[in-house]
């Protein structure tokens, strides 16, 4: 059977890597791809690395008949994903990649996105799309939340250890560096060439990066009462790719263990051996996740390194394995490019 697919801000970057990943996926079409000031236009001009695919123009959003669509993914910047998806036909699965229904408390929501969810119903039925920790519910789900890409990345390295309670919940440090395609494909001064390029800064500092409100929520879910980390990130002159440290108190081995069982038998999850640690190249352009456990030399000190792109685990990657299950399908399908190495 042929899923039809729609993908919604295909001329973002998630769009375009759902578009790469889903040409070689062997049971999904792509039927429809939206853009907004670049309706009108062919993707071949608008991303030239996709040229030598058959894909349909980009249109507006309205102009989509979503009568022929199966499953839509909504790669659409905040706020205009939760307009846009309530407008559209209940019957649609829809993965959606911003961070509209990522968080189920709506006073959290507001907290963190600075204005009132305005589509509260759909929010309370959506999935979180964290898959390893999700999969039955994502299986069954008509809406799933595609995680933040950072908050996906500090979860990996930390979910399991928090749920085991193997490690101190009140001292939990994530000092993490992001590339900047995970700010979209937008023009801002700071991402500039000249700016950015050659140098590499804090940002969202002091506890204010959104993505705290989803590790606030999902960490105080596991453990079973409220737990707060303090989160970093650095923004990084690179194109793809998160890597984040991770500081605790616990014991190396059994941390490492934790993790291990944790992810024993999940495809897209390596657990490095004791002492190895993970990079950014080792999983370029891929759906895995390399976590890496290091003892420090202060006694009962643990440092956990995780890695993901968040062009595919972080987001478009993610998107389309929990597709693949709302779909009934394989959950590798599609997904097991080896990274783009050097
Ligand atoms: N980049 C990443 O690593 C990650 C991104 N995300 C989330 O995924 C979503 C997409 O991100 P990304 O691809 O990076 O973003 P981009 O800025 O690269 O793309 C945004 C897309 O949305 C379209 N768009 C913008 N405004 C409107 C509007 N008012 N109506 C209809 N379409 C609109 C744009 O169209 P056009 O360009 O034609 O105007 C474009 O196709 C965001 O919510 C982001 O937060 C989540 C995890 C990681
Ligand atoms: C480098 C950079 O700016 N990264 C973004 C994260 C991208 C992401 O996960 O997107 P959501 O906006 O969907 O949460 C940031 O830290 O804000």
């Amino acid at each position: 059977m042929t899923h039809k697919i729609a993908i919604l801000g295909a001329s973002g970057y998630t769009g375009a890597e759902l578009v790469r990943l889903i040409a070689t996926h062997p049971s999904m079409e792509i039927v429809a791809l939206s853009g907004d000031r670049k309706a009108g236009m062919a993707m071949a001009e608008v991303f030239p690395h996709l040229r030598h695919l058959d894909l349909p123009n980009l249109v507006k959003i309205e102009e989509i008949d979503f009568s022929g669509v199966d499953l839509a993914f909504c790669a659409l910047p905040h706020a205009t994903s939760q307009s846009v998806i309530s407008q559209l036909p209940t019957t649609l699965k829809i993965v959606d990649l911003s961070a509209d229904f990522r968080l189920r408390d709506p006073a959290a929501y507001e907290k963190w996105y600075g204005k009132p969810h305005s589509a509260l119903e759909m929010q309370k039925e959506a999935v979180y799309g964290l898959t390893e920790f999700y999969r039955e519910e994502i299986k069954q789900a008509r809406l799933v939340a595609g995680t933040g890409c950072n908050a996906a990345t500090g979860q990996y390295a930390l979910s399991p250890l928090v749920e085991a309670g193997v490690i101190d919940l009140d001292e939990i440090l994530i000092d993490l560096k992001a590339a900047v395609s995970g700010a979209g494909r937008s023009l801002k001064e700071n991402l500039l060439h000249a700016e950015l390029s050659e140098g590499y800064h804090a940002y969202a500092a002091g506890g204010t990066h959104r993505h705290l409100g989803e590790f606030d929520q999902e960490f105080s879910k596991l453990a079973g009462r409220p737990v707060q980390v303090q989160f970093t990130p650095h923004l990084i002159p690179a194109n793809r790719g998160i890597l984040a440290t991770v500081y605790v108190r616990g014991d190396a081995a059994v941390v490492h263990q934790t993790l291990a069982n944790k992810y024993e038998g999940e495809t897209f999850i390596e657990v490095l051996p004791m002492g190895q640690l993970p990079s950014t190249k080792h999983i370029r352009g891929s759906n895995f996740v390399h976590i890496g456990v290091i003892t420090d030399r202060i006694e009962g000190r643990v440092i956990v390194v995780a890695a993901l792109d968040n062009l595919t685990k972080g987001s478009s990657g993610q998107a389309l394995q929990n597709a693949n299950l709302m779909l009934g399908e394989p959950e590798e399908t599609g997904l097991m490019l080896a990274p783009v190495f050097p």
